[in-house]
């Protein structure tokens, strides 16, 4: 995996800007949506991009070691049971993305135990990680691997002709190292980042703290892809390889919720110009997750109160992408509609 991000022009973003300053509308008056559809034509280099886009979710699966510690509100079976109901179509991911009209990939980067189904990817790098309180979650190779899976797929989906990437994941106990990652990385403390996952109560909380507390405390760190196999997942590499590997065929990857925020907190220690190619598609619930999203200098494109992860808040951000490209796109200028012209035109 060589992490090789393409030059973007600007001549690409002005030439969006340019269009909408000559649609139907006072100038600007649409916002975020107007920013949406030029961030998306830097990227792309497409101006005219075919609608509906093809997206594509990748619900990355894996499990925890850590969840032995009581971090979950939730039990483990629930990551294996949950690959089966994406399978079937019947999860929160898989209603968003039909109305959405994205396709679901489901991966297992590293469930723990033998997973048999019939449409799943099966690219494990481990079965499930350890517990990172007593041992380093992943081997380095563990871990790279993990980058891998999420960069290869991207590259492929890219060549199927995906025009946006959503990550998404599955994993019980995920928002542990996922917290682990953020703090680690972005130098937070765990009273600030961590927080409830599923629903954990008080008590559970508290433990949940000091376990990323002593965890960090515990291991010194040599660089990004070390914290993600000290303290991280399979899930969290593989959606920041998505990143890169998005990036890097100049396919956008929209930000989900808390795991995939470190995911991308991966990706950004990796490759700082990885923040030209996303968006953020919400501000999750969980605590830490405002603050990560403040400090990293990102914008949600829709607030709606979500934790639930699999990708769902990406999805739903997907629509409003494609409606900022469509208003580019299909909109009349007003030389083509006869409407007279204001004078900031002058
Ligand atoms: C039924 C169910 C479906 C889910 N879909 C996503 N998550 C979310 O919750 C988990 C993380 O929270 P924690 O760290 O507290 O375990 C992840 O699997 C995440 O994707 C789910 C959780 C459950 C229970
Ligand atoms: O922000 C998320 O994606 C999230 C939050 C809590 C639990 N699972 C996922």
């Amino acid at each position: 995996m060589e992490i090789r991000l393409p030059e973007l022009n600007r001549a690409d973003y002005e030439r969006a800007q340019k269009r909408l300053d000559n649609l139907t509308k006072p100038r600007g008056s649409l916002g975020y949506l107007e920013e949406l559809a030029k961030q998306y034509v830097y990227i792309t280099g497409e101006l005219f991009p075919q609608l509906p886009l093809k997206k594509r979710v990748y619900v990355f699966a894996g499990d925890h070691g850590v969840v032995e510690e009581g971090v979950s509100a939730y039990p483990p079976e629930v990551t294996k049971q949950m690959i089966y109901n994406f399978l079937a179509g019947g999860a929160g991911i898989n209603v968003i993305a039909r109305q959405a009209g994205a396709e679901v990939f489901v991966v297992d980067v590293g469930v723990a135990g033998e997973v048999q189904a019939e449409g799943l990817i099966k690219r494990k790098v481990c079965p499930g990680t350890r517990n990172f309180l007593k041992e380093p979650a992943m081997s380095r190779e563990e871990a790279q691997a993990s980058l891998e899976v999420g960069f290869e797929l991207a590259c492929q989906a890219a060549e199927e002709g995906v025009k946006l990437l959503l990550p998404g994941e599955m994993g019980i106990g995920n928002t542990t190292p996922s917290a682990a990652v953020i703090c680690a990385l972005l130098g937070e403390k765990p009273e600030d980042i961590v927080g409830r996952g599923t629903g954990i109560d008080d008590e559970a909380l508290k433990r949940k703290r000091e376990v990323v507390a002593q965890a960090l405390s515990r291991y010194k760190f040599d660089d990004p892809i070390d914290v993600l196999a000290k303290v991280g997942g399979a899930e969290i590499g593989a959606i920041a390889g998505l990143f890169l590997g998005g990036a890097s065929k100049r396919v956008p990857v929209i930000i989900d919720g808390f795991i995939s925020l470190a995911g991308y907190t991966i990706a950004q220690a990796l490759e700082p110009r990885i923040k030209e190619f996303v968006f953020l598609g919400h501000c999750s619930e969980e605590k830490g997750a405002a603050l990560v999203v403040k400090k990293l200098g990102l914008r949600p494109i829709v607030d709606l109160n979500l934790r639930l992860g699999e990708g769902t808040g990406a999805c739903l951000a997907s629509m409003i992408v494609e409606t900022a490209l469509r208003i580019l796109t299909e909109m009349a200028t007003f030389e083509d509609a006869g409407v007279t012209k204001g004078n900031e035109f002058d």
